[in-house]
């Protein structure tokens, strides 16, 4: 059984996303946007290192490797940590909207168990703007990327500014990104091209 709830259906008034121009090319990597992201870094012993590429359109796809880390029943993947691979994945779907985005609604049918070792590959889309509401969808897949369908969710993103990490992330955190070039050139990005 699985189904929509009223706050992941679009409004009549929203829109086909966009591309942005700048967009990373379909086929190129998108890499992590921090390094101490639990979903995408490389600096967090048993986070996920998701890889993202991006895809044709506003799409994108990506690929989880589960590792013992990762379980909650023997030789199984959490259940949250697949929320969250899904949750990244469709994060990183922003990159293609340059736009900064926090979920706001994210919603998951856990179809088949997915194994320790397994490689889950993921794809998502964007299917809707409304303002600030980014509507989108992504499927986890396990034995290739036509493989059966593992996981799938819908979510909703909500636009904010920089701000909403600034006056919320602990301190010393945000003052530590904001000392990385490289974070700070990312976040310039997207605020000279919102
Ligand atoms: C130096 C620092 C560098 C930083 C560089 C960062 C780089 C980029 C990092 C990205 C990182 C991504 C990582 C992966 C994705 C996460 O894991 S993000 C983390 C998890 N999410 C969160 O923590 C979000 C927590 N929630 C919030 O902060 C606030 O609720 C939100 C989402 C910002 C919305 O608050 P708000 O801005 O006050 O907006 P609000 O008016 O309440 O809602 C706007 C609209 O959305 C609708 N809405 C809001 N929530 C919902 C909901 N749950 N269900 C249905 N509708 C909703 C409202 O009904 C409203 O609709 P309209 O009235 O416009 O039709």
């Amino acid at each position: 059984m699985s189904g929509t709830s009223s706050g992941l259906t679009p409004p009549a008034d929203a829109v086909a996303p966009v591309r942005h121009p700048d967009a990373p090319a379909p086929g190129e990597p998108l890499g992590a946007h921090y390094g101490q992201c639990f979903g995408c870094g490389g600096e967090q012993p048993h986070g996920l290192r998701l890889e993202a590429r991006a895809g044709d359109g506003v799409s994108v796809t990506a690929e989880f490797t589960v590792r013992p880390a990762h379980q909650g029943a023997p030789g199984l993947a959490h259940g949250g940590v697949l929320a969250t691979a899904l949750d990244e994945t469709l994060g990183s779907l922003n990159w293609l909207l340059r736009t900064i985005a926090v979920t706001g609604r994210l919603e998951t049918d856990f179809v088949r168990p997915v194994p320790v070792g397994t490689v889950l590959y993921l794809d998502a889309e964007v299917t809707a703007v409304a303002g600030r509401k980014i509507y989108s969808r992504a499927t986890g897949r396990i034995g290739g990327p036509e493989g059966p369908v593992a996981v799938r969710a819908e979510a909703l993103f909500i636009e904010v500014k920089v701000d909403h990490f600034t006056e919320h992330g602990r301190p010393q955190e945000i003052r530590a990104a904001m000392d990385d070039p490289d974070q700070l050139r990312r976040v310039r990005a997207f605020e000279v091209n919102p």
